[in-house]
C-alpha cells in the first residue's frame, strides 16, 4: 500500500525562541527510525518558521499553521500560499478545528484553502473531527463526511494531502479516542474515500489521528491498520515526542 507513517508536531501558539531552539535540539539529538519508516514534519508558529527551519535536522520538515485562501494582497494579518512556497516550506496545516471553531472558518472555506494551497505546490495536512455534542448524538461520521467532501469537491490530486482525524473532545483534553474508536472513524473515512474519489486515493492517502496522543499511548493507537501516523499537540513541545516518532515501529513490524 506504500503509506508511510506519518508524525506531524502542531505546536500551536506557543514558545519562545529559546523554548522553539530547545525543543529543536531534542529533536536533533533524537534517535527515530529512518525517513524510509517515517515523515517528521513540525509546525511552529509563522515567526519561527525560519528558525526552526534553518536548524532543525534535515530529514525534518516544516509547516505552517495556515495560510491565506488565495492570492496574497489586501488581507492584513494573513499569510499567504506563495510566501510559504517562497520561503521554501514545504506543508501546512488547515482546516485545524482551532479555526473551525473558534475562527468560524467553514467546511467550504477550508475546501477552498486546501484547493488554492496544493496549487501553489504546498502538501496538506487537512483536518477533521467531530465535537463531543455530535459524537454523542450519532452523527460523528455525517460530520467528518461532509468535512472531506468540502475537499473532494475542490481537489482531484490527493497525493499531497495527509487527513488527520482529530475528534475536537480529545483535543488538549487529556482524553484519547481509543484505538478502537479511532479505527472506526479511519475506516470509515477511507471508504468515504473509496465511494467518492477512487480506490486508489482510498488505499494510498494516510489519515493520521490526533487528540492527546502520548508516548503512553501511541503504540497501541498505531497497531491499528488504518492508522497511518499522529498530529500531536501538547506532546510535541516535549521529548515525548521522540517516543511518539519511534511508534512507527509498531507498522514496521507489523
Ligand atoms: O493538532 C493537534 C491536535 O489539536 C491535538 O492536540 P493535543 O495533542 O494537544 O490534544
Amino acid at each position: 500500500m506504500g503509506r508511510k507513517f506519518f508524525v506531524g508536531g502542531n505546536w500551536k501558539c506557543n514558545g519562545t525562541s529559546e523554548e522553539v531552539k530547545k525543543i529543536v535540539s531534542t529533536l536533533n539529538a533524537g534517535e527515530v527510525p529512518s525517513q524510509d519508516v517515517v515523515e517528521v514534519v513540525v509546525s511552529p508558529p509563522f515567526v519561527f518558521l525560519q528558525l526552526v527551519k534553518s536548524s532543525l535536522r534535515p530529514e525534518f520538515h516544516v509547516a505552517a499553521q495556515n495560510c491565506w485562501v488565495k492570492k496574497g494582497g489586501a488581507f492584513t494579518g494573513e499569510v499567504s500560499a506563495e510566501m510559504l512556497v517562497n520561503l521554501g516550506i514545504p506543508w501546512v496545516i488547515l482546516g485545524h478545528s482551532e479555526r473551525r471553531l473558534i475562527l468560524n472558518e467553514s467546511n467550504e472555506f477550508v475546501g477552498d484553502k486546501v484547493a488554492y494551497a496544493l496549487s501553489k505546490g504546498l502538501k496538506v495536512i487537512a483536518c477533521v473531527g467531530e465535537t463531543l455534542e455530535q459524537r454523542e448524538s450519532g452523527s460523528t461520521m455525517e460530520v467528518v463526511a461532509a468535512q472531506t467532501k468540502a475537499i473532494a469537491d475542490k481537489v482531484s490530486n490527493w497525493a499531497d494531502v495527509v487527513l488527520a482525524y482529530e475528534p475536537v473532545w480529545a483535543i488538549g483534553t487529556g482524553k484519547v479516542a481509543s484505538p478502537a474508536q479511532a479505527q472506526e472513524v479511519h475506516s470509515e473515512l477511507r471508504k468515504w474515500l473509496q465511494a467518492n474519489t477512487s480506490p486508489e486515493v482510498a488505499a494510498t492517502t494516510r489519515i493520521i489521528y490526533g487528540g492527546s496522543v502520548s508516548g503512553a499511548n501511541c503504540k497501541e493507537l498505531a497497531a491499528k491498520p488504518d492508522v497511518d501516523g499522529f498530529l500531536v499537540g501538547g506532546a510535541s513541545l516535549k521529548p515525548e515526542f521522540i517516543d511518539i516518532i519511534k511508534a512507527a515501529e509498531v507498522k514496521k513490524d507489523a
